[in-house]
């Protein structure tokens, strides 16, 4: 779904807008560091290698890293860690954490003609800036900036896309985690590809269940997977499982008393991943005996679910996260 055009400014951000202070608007990637007397109560900048945001309010903790801007934890209050972080992973500028919610795009995978490199896009691997924050009640909202590209020497891949095009991301943590990426093309057409590709914890995977996908055709991209099958029933796991879903539903995911809803909106496409023990021990950031924990829900436009993009205009895409009961 194209959200229709929108002039280059209306992306700009403004500083008097923000609650930061004006050396962490610099879109010069590396001075990012917002004054703490200027983030809301609940909000803490910590910096080093892996510069991050820790987020602790009577409604949730949390985590976001500049890096990729990427959420790595998040826990509504009363509530365990809901998101899956692998114990051998590792941060900093340039790597995708192995875990919580890396930003794949602007393609998908190595797109759909499955020539693109670095896989999932170069968006989780380059230093966004911090633009905003605010609280409003408990809940906090952080919105980042993607660098401008083409003033980055050697972001991976960026030669195979429009090299003006901007990211802006809004991330709410509150009880529920709220996740919306705007994606502009300002010049040229863009077939875009996208996920937030969500890391869920579950106690055992073997255990767990998908609902709301009864019915959506897929396609598995698992060894000997078929291009096109037809859901029938939740979806269970019993090897390793890597699926398209063509598909806008909510989906819940039910692991023992647990229900993680995702619902989501500008996405035409769901991904569901579990690498199972052969993929696992093959990553190498990923545990070999981590894969039970963990199952990916990925709210995503990709393969037939593209977003076709105008020259001037932006695609939002948002998932939202919360737990049924509690
Ligand atoms: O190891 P990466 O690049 O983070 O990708 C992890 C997985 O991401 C999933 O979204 C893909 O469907 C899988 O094929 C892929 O293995």
């Amino acid at each position: 779904m194209v959200c229709g055009t929108k002039p280059l400014h209306d992306t700009a951000i403004r500083a008097d807008m923000m609650g930061v202070s004006a050396s962490s608007v610099d879109h010069g990637h590396m001075n990012t560091t917002p004054e703490q007397s200027s983030l809301p109560d609940g909000v803490t900048y910590e910096g080093g290698d892996a510069p991050r945001l820790v987020i602790d309010t009577p409604a949730a903790r949390g985590e976001i890293h500049l890096d990729g801007a990427q959420v790595t934890r998040w826990a509504p209050a009363g509530a365990d860690e809901v998101l899956w972080v692998s114990a051998l992973t590792r941060s900093g500028e340039g790597i995708a954490v192995r875990g919580g919610v890396p930003i794949c795009a602007p393609w998908f995978a190595t797109g759909r003609a499955k020539n693109r490199s670095p896989q999932h896009g170069f968006l989780r691997l380059v230093r966004w800036s911090l633009t905003e924050t605010r609280r409003v009640g408990d809940d906090v909202t952080v919105v980042l900036t993607a660098p401008d590209l083409a003033s980055l020497e050697d972001v991976p891949g960026l030669d195979q896309t429009p090299s003006d095009l901007t990211a802006t991301y809004e991330v709410t943590m509150g009880r529920t985690l709220r996740m919306s990426l705007t994606i502009t093309s300002p010049t040229q057409k863009l077939e875009l590809e996208e996920a937030l590709h969500t890391y869920l914890r579950v106690s055992d995977v073997t255990q767990a269940r998908v609902e709301g996908l009864d019915g959506a055709r897929y396609a598995d991209k698992a060894p000997g997977g078929r291009a096109v099958n037809a859901q029938q029933g939740d979806v269970t796991f019993m090897r390793e499982t890597d699926r398209v879903y063509a598909s806008t539903e909510t989906v819940t995911l039910v692991d023992g008393e647990r229900r993680v809803v995702v619902e989501k909106s500008g996405s035409a496409s769901t991904v569901v991943w579990n690498p199972w023990e052969r993929k696992a021990a093959e990553i190498s950031d990923f545990g070999d005996d981590e894969w039970p924990g963990m199952v990916c829900i990925e709210t995503a436009n990709a393969l037939a679910g593209h977003i076709k993009l105008e020259p001037g205009q932006s695609h939002t895409m948002t998932a939202e996260i919360s737990l049924q009961n509690a």
